[in-house]
């Protein structure tokens, strides 16, 4: 069809999101267990702005024309990759449907979807919203389903020509082999992270300790660019210890259809057990409990926000991604310090810095090896800018318009004519 109606569509599709934001957003909380009002307005008010986004976008692909040498006429044009499987994680289950979807359908590709075992409601009623749209059938297929079985058939499959991947380093590893394996499909992977936050002494305190809580407990702490190391310059490190831990002991956690509550369960068992698990490995490796460090009451899998402080690198809350509410503070004395010791780690997705000394900014920000560098802020959710990871976090680029170079193939086509004009 005309890539105008494509844009159309999906403004339609849109619109019915609106439509039905509330319900959408009960899906999510039932799901996942995140708060409604952040499923309702952080989720779907992305998802909606990034469909509308690639809508915009959906006409406006094109090629170029090539002053090439000889009687050549040569131009380009930016073809649909073909079928692409799209494999999403439970931690934002719709926003992660549509970083997927939105650019895909604006160049032209068709999708098989796999939602997380874990909360595939949304992703199934985001199906039959395609169809009372009225994209073409076969355009859009949701395929929920266990990783080894439905996401394996995916990354396997010969006649997939491109697979896109969220969700933990060591399934991203197998999905790039199975690509290798199998016919090369094209891969993004984007993967976990353990995000650096550099707080220098001449920042606000109290703007950087509330934008270091957010970085770290929204979501439950299930957040792939989570800022989970929060260093902090040594001269104002005990104050800001100390009101790290007053702002967490107040994050209100209970039910997430409640009103005023901040923080929901985790999203299942295994996550509520790892995360307990690298807790208590925080206890026995000696870093110090400012609170929390429990489970919370005695049903579901809710666990209290937790602050460690005088973290040292090599301990394991400072190495593995936790996933889980808990915030590891560690004390830096210089900024070459603080720049190496936030590259010493195999991932390298988002890294945030509070100063109010531009040189330090912009330092932090050409140094530290990571996809995106917040300065005095922590992912501000810009859906028109680039999102993805240094290192082991992946490869390729998510949101924006450089999520399109992942979704199409350039073609070369050159046209000898009878003279050079
Ligand atoms: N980057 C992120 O946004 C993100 C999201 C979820 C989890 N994680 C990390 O991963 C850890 C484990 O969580 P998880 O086990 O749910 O993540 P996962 O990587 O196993 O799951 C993500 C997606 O991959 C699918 N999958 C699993 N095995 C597969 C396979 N062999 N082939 C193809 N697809 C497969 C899953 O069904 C799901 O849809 C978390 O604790 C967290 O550290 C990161
Ligand atoms: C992390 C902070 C926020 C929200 C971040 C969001 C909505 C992240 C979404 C990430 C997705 C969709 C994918 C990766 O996991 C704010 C802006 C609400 C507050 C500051 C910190």
């Amino acid at each position: 069809m005309d890539a105008s109606q494509r844009g159309r569509l999906m403004h339609k599709l849109a619109d019915l999101i609106e439509r039905d934001r509330v319900y959408l957003a009960s899906l999510e909380v039932v799901d996942n267990g995140k708060p409604f009002a952040d499923a309702y307005d952080a989720d779907l008010g992305e998802v909606i702005n990034v469909i509308r986004y690639y809508a915009g976008w959906c006409d406006k692909i094109c090629g170029k024309t090539i002053p090439a040498d000889g009687p050549m006429f040569c131009y380009t044009r930016h073809e649909p990759v073909g079928v692409c499987g799209q494999i999403i994680p439970w931690n934002y289950p719709l926003s992660m449907f549509t970083w997927k979807i939105g650019p895909a359908l604006a160049c032209g590709n068709t999708i098989v979807m796999k939602p997380a075992e874990q909360t595939p409601l949304s992703a199934l009623y985001m199906g039959k919203l395609f169809i009372e749209a009225g994209f073409p059938p076969g355009v859009m297929n949701v395929v929920p389903g266990y990783g080894p079985t439905a996401g394996a058939a995916i990354a396997e499959h010969m006649d997939v020509d491109k697979v896109a991947f969220t969700g933990s380093t060591e399934v991203g590893r197998i999905v790039q082999q199975a690509a290798g394996k199998s016919n090369l499909k094209r891969v993004t992977l984007e993967l976990g992270g353990k995000s650096p936050v550099i707080v220098f002494a001449d920042s606000d305190i109290d703007f950087a300790v509330d934008n270091c809580h957010h970085a770290l407990f929204w979501n439950m702490g299930q957040n792939c660019c989570a800022g989970s190391r929060t260093f902090v310059e040594e001269s104002i490190y005990d104050e800001f210890v100390k009101r790290s831990i007053e702002r967490a002991k107040n994050r209100k956690v209970g039910d997430g259809f409640q009103s005023g509550v901040e923080q929901g369960p985790q999203v299942n068992q295994e996550q509520f057990e790892k995360i307990l698990g690298l807790i208590e490995s925080g206890k026995q490796e000696g870093a110090k409990l400012g609170c929390g460090g429990n489970r919370k009451g005695e049903k579901g899998y809710f666990v209290e926000p937790t602050v460690f402080y005088d973290v040292k690198d090599e301990m394991k809350i400072a190495q593995e991604e936790i996933f889980g509410p808990v915030q590891s503070i560690i004390k830096f004395k210089s900024i070459e310090e603080a720049i190496d010791r936030a590259n010493n780690t195999t991932y390298g997705l988002a890294a945030g810095v509070f100063t109010k000394d531009i040189d330090k900014a912009l330092t932090i920000a050409n140094s530290v090896q990571a996809g995106s560098v917040w300065v005095n802020c922590y992912d501000p959710g810009l859906i028109q800018a680039p999102f993805g990871g240094f290192k082991m976090s992946g490869n390729g680029r998510e949101l924006g318009e450089y999520a399109l170079h992942e979704y199409t193939e350039v073609k070369t086509v050159t046209i000898k004519l009878p003279q050079k004009a």
